[in-house]
C-alpha cells in the first residue's frame, strides 16, 4: 500500500472577533487530504486534517516542503511492519528529515496538519475509530464520554454585556456546564464588570473560565490574579507570554485558584520547560497543548510521556482548538476534555451531526477514522479537495 497524493488548500476561517492579542478578521486555516491506494465501504481512503485557528494557514511549508518529503520517501519505509497500514510515526520521520531542532516557529502547524490526516487515514485503514485504536494501541480502555467546554466571550464591535451574557446563556441552553470568556482586551474594570455580569447570568449553572492570550507582563498579570482570585473561576488562562516560565510561575504565587497554558506551546520540549519551570501544580492546573498546532499526535504522544515523567496525569489536559482530533484523544487516551467553540470557526470545529452536549459532556459515536464523514458540512469541503 501507498501514499499516492497530498493535497493543501488554504481556507478563510475569518470573524470579526478579537482576543486580547490578536483579530481574527483575516484568519486562514490549511486543509489537507492524504489520499491512499486503499479501498474500504466501496471508497478510496483519504485521511484529512485540518490545523487549529490562531496560526494561519501553512500551505507554503506543506506544499513546498513536507508534502515531497512523503511523497518521495520510499512507501514501504512509510508502513508499519505488518505492512498493511501506515506507520504514522515513520511518516513523521519522513516529513522531519533534515529538519534542526528547537526553534520550532510554524513547521509544527504544517507537519501537525498532516500528522492529522494521516491518523485519520491509519484509523480508517484499520477500520475503526481514531479513539479506539490509541486505546488499543496503549492497552488502555477507551472512554468515549469526553468533558467539553464552550469557548467565546471574545470582544466584538458592538458588543455590550448583555449581548455576552446572552452568548454565555445560549451555551448553557445548548448542555455546557463549564463556559470561557476573553480578558485582557480591556481595562482591568471593564474585565472585572464583564466577568460579574456573566457570573450574575451563569449563577450555579456553570462556572467561567478566563483567557488572556498571553497578553500580561508580569505587573499586570499580578493584577488581574489579585482581581480574578475575588471570584470561583473555572480557571485563569495564559495570563503571559506563553515561553516566558519564570512570569507563569510567578502568577501562580499570586493566584491560588487552577491555570492553564499551552497552546502556543508546539513541541515536547517546549512543554517539558513549562513543566520546569513553570511552577505549575499537577494537582489542579490545566494544560491546552494543541496537537494540531504543534506537531501532531506522534509528538503529542511524546509530551504525553513527558507528563508521565513529571508526575501529571494525562487527566489534566484539556486541549486548545475545539477539532474532532483531539477529542478522538481524550476519549482513547484519557485526557480531561477538549475545548469547543459552539459558534466559531465552523466548518471544522465542532462534533459530528447529532452528537449532543448533555451535563457538560458528548460521546463519541463509532465512525471510522477521526471521524469527519459524520459531520455533513465538514465532510462536504473535505471531499471538494480530494474525492
Ligand atoms: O482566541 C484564541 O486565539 C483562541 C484561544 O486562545 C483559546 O481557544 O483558548
Ligand atoms: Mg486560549
Amino acid at each position: 500500500m501507498r501514499i499516492t497524493d497530498v493535497v493543501e488548500i488554504t481556507k478563510p476561517i475569518a470573524s470579526p472577533i478579537r482576543n486580547a492579542y490578536i483579530d481574527f478578521s483575516r484568519m486562514t486555516a490549511s486543509l489537507v487530504a492524504v489520499v491512499t491506494d486503499q479501498v474500504r465501504d466501496g471508497r478510496r481512503v483519504v485521511g484529512y486534517g485540518f490545523n487549529s485557528n490562531g496560526r494561519y494557514g501553512q500551505g507554503g511549508l506543506i506544499r513546498e516542503r513536507f508534502r515531497d518529503r512523503i511523497l518521495h520517501a520510499e512507501p514501504d519505509s512509510l508502513l508499519a511492519d505488518t505492512g498493511d497500514n501506515l506507520d504514522p510515526g515513520k511518516v513523521w520521520a519522513a516529513m522531519m528529515s533534515n529538519q534542526k531542532p528547537g526553534g520550532h516557529g510554524e513547521r509544527s502547524v504544517a507537519v501537525g496538519t498532516l500528522d492529522m490526516a494521516i491518523w485519520d487515514a491509519t484509523a480508517k485503514i484499520a477500520g475503526k475509530p481514531l479513539f479506539r485504536l490509541l486505546a488499543e494501541q496503549k492497552g488502555v480502555e477507551a472512554n468515549p464520554r469526553v468533558f467539553v467546554y464552550a469557548a467565546g466571550g471574545y470582544y466584538y464591535p458592538g458588543k455590550d454585556n448583555s449581548a455576552l451574557r446572552k452568548e454565555m446563556r445560549s451555551y448553557l441552553d445548548r448542555g455546557y456546564t463549564v463556559v470561557k470568556m476573553k480578558i485582557g482586551g480591556a481595562s482591568i474594570d471593564e474585565d472585572r464588570a464583564r466577568i460579574e455580569s456573566v457570573l450574575q447570568e451563569i449563577g450555579s449553572d456553570a462556572q467561567l473560565a478566563v483567557d488572556a492570550n498571553g497578553r500580561f507582563d508580569l505587573e499586570t498579570g499580578i493584577a488581574y490574579a489579585k482581581m480574578l482570585r475575588d471570584y470561583p473561576l473555572f480557571w485563569y488562562e495564559e495570563g503571559g507570554d506563553p515561553l516566558d516560565y519564570a512570569l507563569q510561575a510567578a502568577l501562580s504565587e499570586f493566584y491560588p485558584g487552577a491555570m492553564a497554558t499551552g497552546e502556543n506551546l508546539f513541541s515536547h520540549q517546549d512543554a517539558r520547560n513549562l513543566l520546569r519551570y513553570g511552577g505549575m501544580r499537577p494537582d489542579r492546573d490545566y494544560l491546552q497543548f494543541d496537537c494540531a498546532l504543534s506537531y501532531g499526535l506522534v509528538e503529542y504522544l511524546r509530551t504525553l510521556d513527558v507528563l508521565e515523567q513529571f508526575g501529571w496525569s494525562p487527566a489534566r489536559c484539556i486541549p486548545h482548538g475545539g477539532h474532532q482530533m483531539s477529542l478522538n484523544i481524550a476519549a482513547g487516551l484519557g485526557l480531561g476534555g477538549n475545548e469547543s467553540y459552539p459558534d466559531l470557526f465552523q466548518p471544522y470545529g465542532g462534533f459530528p451531526d447529532g452528537v449532543r452536549v448533555q451535563d457538560g459532556h458528548i460521546v463519541m459515536p463509532e465512525l471510522p477514522g477521526i471521524g469527519f464523514e459524520g459531520k455533513s458540512d465538514l465532510i462536504r469541503v473535505m471531499r471538494e479537495l480530494a474525492e
